[in-house]
């Protein structure tokens, strides 16, 4: 695994680096493959659901059934925030990486700890390394906010957080209860299997202009470990895809909708129904861009998994139980693999095929039965 000391050391900051240097050279340009990273597909197909009718509306469970089980995403509207408030979100987040650094290095992360202003964490020797800076902290559970990670400044920063904070656990609510129904579940189910300590972490990627955009990405291929997450994109600036039947679609800007995406642990929950995608998000030559995530995990002490009555033989349970899956996520991440890799019951696509021939076999015979029979 690592080369050195996992945790200990983080990348320099993006916002400081010089593009002659031999670090940006090195760690954070993609030589084979890495060309062209902006050319992907233009996609309207994204589903746009309104959240007010959610609940109440069977055409729109129907649709949200199909954009978790085809793109793992949709665009959420009439989520119940105005927009000037999610511009007040972009704005306080914008003006905290604009501070002079000495500033926002109040709240730099601390070696070994996940939460404060940093970028990725060096695991190993060449690995590739993002175009962002990030400032990246818990605000649920309460009682384990590290408020010395939270910006002071600007001086509504902490008091939007908390007010978008409010807003999204209702949002979270809604929308798990909607996963629940469009799966024929009792509506809590969700809500239950991930406990009473849920979990929300925000993180505010900033990512400055970089000259070499084609060649270098915001943030690698990866798919959330969250239940779902919450995206809240730059107005102006694109920069998001997902992949889609192995090609990459760019994700629209629709300034007042939240980009809502499943994560490895709903995708787990409904056995393998819901997707959680793979997307990546790429930089801009002349502008900076900015979104801010909010991840919703179960509780850590909580054992989740295949919920039972979506398994059967047709959908032979294909995940293993997982209990804090959060903890294992970002070592995998920086190598480029997919923790759900560790929950996946590799025999699920033979004893998938297995079955259905064994169904196919089954009614073979009942045929040819029916046809001595006659
Ligand atoms: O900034 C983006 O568009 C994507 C960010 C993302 O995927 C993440 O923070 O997990
Ligand atoms: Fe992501």
């Amino acid at each position: 695994m690592a080369e050195s000391n996992p945790g200990v050391v983080h990348g320099k900051f993006v916002q400081d680096l010089l593009l002659t240097s031999q670090d940006f050279q090195e760690n954070y340009v993609y030589n084979e493959g890495g060309v062209g990273f902006r050319d992907a597909l233009d996609s309207g197909g994204i589903p746009v659901i309104d959240l007010s009718l959610l609940l109440t509306s069977p055409s729109e469970l129907t649709k949200l059934h199909h954009a978790l089980s085809s793109w793992g995403c949709f665009q959420a509207i009439n989520h119940g925030m105005a927009s000037s408030f999610l511009d007040k979100v972009r704005e306080v987040s914008k003006q905290f990486f604009e501070l002079p650094k000495e500033e926002k290095m109040i709240y730099e992360r601390e070696p070994n700890d996940m939460e404060g202003y940093g970028n990725d964490i060096i695991y190993f020797k060449d690995q590739k390394l993002d175009w962002s800076d990030r400032l990246y902290f818990k605000v649920l559970p309460e009682d384990q906010r590290k408020f010395k990670v939270w910006p002071e400044k600007p001086n509504d920063f902490r008091s939007t957080v908390l007010e978008y904070t409010e807003r999204l656990i209702l949002l979270n609510k809604v929308i798990l209860k909607g996963i629940a129904k469009s799966l024929n579940l009792e509506e809590s189910c969700m809500l239950k299997e991930c406990g009473d300590n849920d979990t929300m972490i925000l993180r505010f990627n900033y990512y400055p202009p970089c000259p070499m955009a084609d060649h270098v990405l915001g943030v690698k291929p990866h798919a959330d470990g969250s239940t779902i997450t919450c995206l809240l994109q730059d107005k102006e600036v694109e920069g998001l895809q997902i992949l889609k039947d192995n090609r990459w679609f760019k994700v629209p800007i629709i300034p007042e909708a939240l980009l809502i995406n499943v994560g490895d642990q709903i995708e787990i929950m409904s056995n393998g129904i819901f997707h959680s995608p793979i997307h990546r998000a790429v930089v801009n030559e002349v502008k900076d861009r900015l979104t801010v995530a909010m991840f919703f995990t179960p509780d850590p002490d909580k054992e989740i998994g295949p919920i039972e009555q979506l398994v059967n033989d047709s959908r032979p349970k294909s995940y293993k139980p997982v209990k804090n899956y959060t903890d294992i996520f970002f070592q995998y991440y920086q190598k480029g693999r997919r923790p759900i890799e560790a929950s996946k019951i590799q025999l699920c696509e033979g004893f998938n095929r297995q079955s259905s021939e064994r169904k196919l076999l089954k009614r073979a015979r009942v045929t040819r039965k029916s046809r001595r029979k006659a």
